[in-house]
């Protein structure tokens, strides 16, 4: 998304804004009541009527990033109480787009770093944490007159399955050495992001927390249907299929997300079977010895969203 004009005939497009503003925050309720902690780290990007500066070397309308930076403490230090990365990004976009008469759009990428509590004999620490795994992320644009866009995801989900999972029927050519097999094992990486539909700023939900209860919600249905259930599992026979198995679920369960994007590398684990010209069977093969690798991997994304945007 940019600002969009025409000089002298051609087109021109332009945004500025402040990438990677880490901020922590801690929130203390009583003198021995627990902490809560987020780190996050937000990008702001605004679209503006600054064609002057470009085109006039005019700054004249130009909301420094500096400032952007700043605001970005200012508006943490004003949350009383703890917010998702979602409602901190829809109040950041609110603030730049109805504080500066030639602010049009308000972009705000967050990621939130995943601290969790720590349990010391099972029990909650007050202000203990740890670092988890997955990183919970959304992105927000807020436009002049009250449009909106909230787009939530997660990335860095890290699943992986020892059986289960097969590889059948797909093309062979010359070039092409891929057994096929209804034994592997499964490993991917998901990054996910979904839309939600809103007409509006003023048609956000104020229950507090709302989008982290979703996004955990969320994360639970991509994750229970990835592996299926808990003795039996459940047969994936492709990334793709088990991809828009897992889109699907998420459209089935949450009426409020319009769409859904997945990516899926597949994380291959080589079967290891070693053999010289004097040992023709040091290691066979038999489903046991893998070569974990990183790369190459396979690269699998798809979205899947509703026909109509209102249920
Ligand atoms: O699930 C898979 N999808 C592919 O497209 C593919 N390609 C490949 O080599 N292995 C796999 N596995």
């Amino acid at each position: 998304m940019a600002a969009k004009d025409q000089i002298d005939g051609l087109k021109f497009e332009q945004r500025h804004g402040k990438e990677r503003v880490r901020v922590g925050r801690v929130w203390r309720h009583g003198k021995d009541g627990p902490h809560f902690f987020v780190e996050w780290n937000v990008s702001v990007n605004l679209l503006s009527d600054v064609l002057p500066a470009y085109v006039n070397a005019d700054n004249s309308d130009i909301v420094a990033t500096d400032t952007m930076k700043n605001t970005v403490y200012v508006k943490a230090k004003e949350c009383s109480e703890q917010v998702s990365v979602e409602e901190f990004a829809i109040l950041l976009a609110k603030h730049f787009t109805s504080f500066y008469a030639q602010v049009t759009t308000a972009i705000i990428k967050i990621v939130e770093k995943p601290w969790e509590r720590i349990s010391i004999d099972g029990q909650p620490h007050n202000h203990g944490f740890k670092l988890g795994s997955e990183r919970h992320t959304t992105e927000v644009f807020v436009k002049k007159n009250g449009a909106l866009g909230v787009t939530s995801g997660v990335e860095g989900l890290a699943l992986l399955k020892t059986t289960k999972s097969g590889f059948e029927g797909f093309v062979r050519d010359k070039n092409t050495i891929l057994p096929e097999t209804r034994e592997r094992m499964l490993a991917t990486e998901v990054s996910a992001s979904w839309s939600y539909h809103f007409d509006s700023v003023s048609s956000i939900s104020t229950a507090p927390l709302r989008f982290t209860e979703t996004y955990l919600y969320v994360k639970d249905v991509l994750v229970n249907t990835f592996f299926g259930p808990p003795k039996e599992g459940v047969y994936s026979p492709s990334v793709q299929a088990t991809l828009y198995y897992m889109a699907k679920a998420v459209l089935h369960r949450f009426p409020g997300i319009s769409s859904i994007k997945l990516k899926m590398p597949n994380i291959h684990f080589l079967p290891v079977n070693l053999s010289s010209k004097d040992n023709p069977v040091i290691v066979k093969f038999e489903d046991d010895v893998y070569l974990p690798t990183d790369e190459p991997h396979g690269s699998i994304e798809a979205s899947l969203g509703r026909t109509h945007s209102k249920m």
